[in-house]
């Protein structure tokens, strides 16, 4: 039997004297009660990447992100952001080092229009005391235009084109999803982490958020997007990490991950499985059936 061929190198690799990987991810572990979630998980990616992390249902991958954002604390490994390690800090001061997020089930705020919604994103960066806030003092005024202003861009970008002052979850639901892209971005990430972005869309509106990402890349960017669609992953991600049962499984270039003989059977079963489910079918259905 041939040896596995060996994975396409990847632009932007780490040895010595290239740039700090934008995450570093190393050896992350983290047990609910009995189940290991995520089993020794290692993923490097290099800045400005657009990189995926993908596995069946249940593979672990929404906790890595719930990992690196500080909403789970590990059981063990560490993680950095550009060579500064984040573990076990709270979310606000991780996404105060560059890191936002957005969700597999969008959480937009209730009540917020949305301009609102990605205004209140830009708090976290936002310079004026609370006795400039309070008194509305001409600093605290220009600030508050800049931010909506700088708003009003971001949901320009990111392709809402409904009516800014309406209610946020009044939105068809690509466009909730787009107003969290913006939110995400009104924080100023460095690395942008993408719960499933297109969960629920039709292919065009997939594919502009494939679109989307390319832009936030070439802008400077990390992005690291948790995603079934295959589609878009091959089109779209650079690399991906294939998780299955809280372990790693391939990472690599897309197709290549996707090619592999373990990746195939965690998504689809093995071709043993295939031939005996279809034996028992036969046997059930009896001589004659159809
Ligand atoms: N807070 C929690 N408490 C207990 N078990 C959890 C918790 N969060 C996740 N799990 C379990 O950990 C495993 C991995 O879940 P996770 O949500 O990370 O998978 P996933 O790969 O993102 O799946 P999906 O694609 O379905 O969203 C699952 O078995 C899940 O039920």
């Amino acid at each position: 039997m041939n040896p596995p061929a060996a994975p396409p190198a990847v632009a932007g690799g780490t040895p010595s004297g290239v740039p700090v990987p934008a995450a570093d991810i190393v050896g992350l572990t983290k047990a609910f009660g009995g189940l290991k979630a995520v089993s020794d998980i290692t993923i490097q990616v290099p800045p400005q990447r657009i990189h995926g992390i993908l596995g069946p249902n249940g593979a672990g991958k929404t906790t890595v992100l719930n990992m690196v954002t500080g909403f789970i604390g590990p059981d063990d490994g560490t993680i950095s952001v550009f060579g500064d390690e984040v573990t076990h800090l709270p979310p606000y001061q991780i996404a105060r080092r560059g890191v936002a997020r957005t969700y597999q089930n969008i959480r937009l705020f209730a009540g917020m229009t949305v301009l609102e919604t990605v205004v209140a994103g830009a708090y976290l960066r936002r310079s004026s005391t609370l006795a400039g806030a309070i008194l509305l003092s001409p600093g605290e005024r220009r600030e508050r235009r800049e931010v909506r202003a700088r708003a009003r861009e971001l949901l320009d970008r990111v392709g809402v084109r409904a009516d800014h002052d309406v209610l946020a979850e009044t939105l068809p639901y690509g466009d909730q999803r787009r107003v969290e892209i913006a939110r995400a971005l009104a924080t100023e990430p460095r690395v942008l982490l993408l719960d499933e972005p297109t969960a629920g869309m039709n292919d065009a509106e997939s594919q502009e958020i494939g679109e989307l990402l390319v832009q936030l890349r070439d802008s400077g960017l990390t992005l690291i997007l948790v995603e079934h669609n295959m589609r878009l992953v091959e089109e779209f991600c650079e690399s991906v990490s294939v998780m299955n049962s809280g372990a790693m499984l391939s990472q690599g270039a897309p197709r290549w991950c996707l090619e592999q003989d373990d990746v195939r059977e965690a998504y689809f079963g093995k071709r043993s499985d295939a031939a005996r489910i279809a034996t028992l079918r036969r046997v059930r259905r009896g001589p004659g059936g159809s």
